[in-house]
């Protein structure tokens, strides 16, 4: 089920360099929400800090809370891996197993969770989460077929399949349709909006007509200069934000005037 996040005073490391300050919002459980900004203001870094994925990087690390289902994710104890099995993110570039077949990467993170599995267990899931991902009529009969046999849309519905096998909570999407041609970016788009019904979906984009298409909110960061953190100019919803945002550096971004 869609569960809501509670962003506070957050503040993003790579070492001693400090990449996002001091980041406050809430994103909504069932909603579409789209960060935009220019290029080096945090938006990545600010995501991967949404399941844990930021600390992967030696010496990077994370100050403040971020709360989802009513728990703090950075609170000590808990564990990574369940927390990116409940927030689960899909990658700018379609990065299916390359040796697993269409089914072997539906179920890839199902089993490394659950281990084995009964054979109409897994062929329930492979079903309906590809069915999920709008793959399933593209694919069925070639399921035993290697992944990286589809065209890129199809890989990157590929990877949204494999994500929501695991039942997240919350998907993370960062630039998902960068590497794709405009149909399979218009198929990933119509499957978002299908999606937020199920997970709350959080999405990086440099293509504005994209997050207006796509989001209910939208959050704006910004770099005061090169070198200096990324902060959060305006969190607002995406019709507000596009229409009569809140501050100058919003429309200066919006309307083409820099970034
Ligand atoms: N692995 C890393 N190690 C050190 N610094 C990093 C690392 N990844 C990103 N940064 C720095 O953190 C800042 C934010 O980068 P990030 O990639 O999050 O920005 P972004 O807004 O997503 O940019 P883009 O739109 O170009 O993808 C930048 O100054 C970047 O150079």
């Amino acid at each position: 089920m869609a569960k809501s996040i509670d962003v506070s005073d957050v503040n993003i490391y790579y070492g001693d360099f400090l990449a996002v300050q001091g980041v406050n919002m809430t994103i909504r459980a069932g909603a579409v929400t789209a960060f935009i900004g220019p290029s080096g203001c945090g938006k990545s870094t600010f995501l991967r800090s949404l399941n844990r994925m930021h600390e992967v990087i030696p010496g990077a690390r994370v100050e403040g809370k971020i709360v989802v289902d009513g728990q703090d994710l950075y609170e000590p104890g808990v564990d990574p891996v369940a927390v990116r099995r409940q927030v689960g993110m899909v990658f700018q570039r379609p990065n299916p197993f390359p040796t697993m077949s269409i089914y072997d990467n539906v179920i890839a993170g199902l089993k490394l969770n659950v281990g084995r599995m009964k054979k109409s267990e897994s062929d329930a899931v492979v079903e309906k989460s590809l069915r999920g991902a709008n793959l399933w009529n593209e694919v069925k009969d070639r399921l035993n077929k290697p992944g990286m046999g589809l065209s890129g849309g199809q890989q990157q519905r590929l990877c949204i399949a494999r994500a929501i096998a695991v039942e997240p909570q919350v998907l993370l999407m960062d630039e998902p349709c960068s590497a794709l041609d405009p149909i399979s970016t218009s198929a990933i788009e119509d499957l978002i909006h299908e999606l937020k019904n199920d997970y709350t979906i959080v999405i990086v984009t440099h293509n504005m007509q994209q997050a207006a298409r796509v989001s209910d909110d939208t959050g704006f960061f910004n770099l005061k200069a090169t070198g200096e953190p990324g902060h959060l100019v305006e969190f607002n919803p995406t019709k507000k934000m596009f229409a009569n945002p809140d501050d100058p550096a919003t429309e200066a971004y919006i309307s083409g005037r820099f970034g």
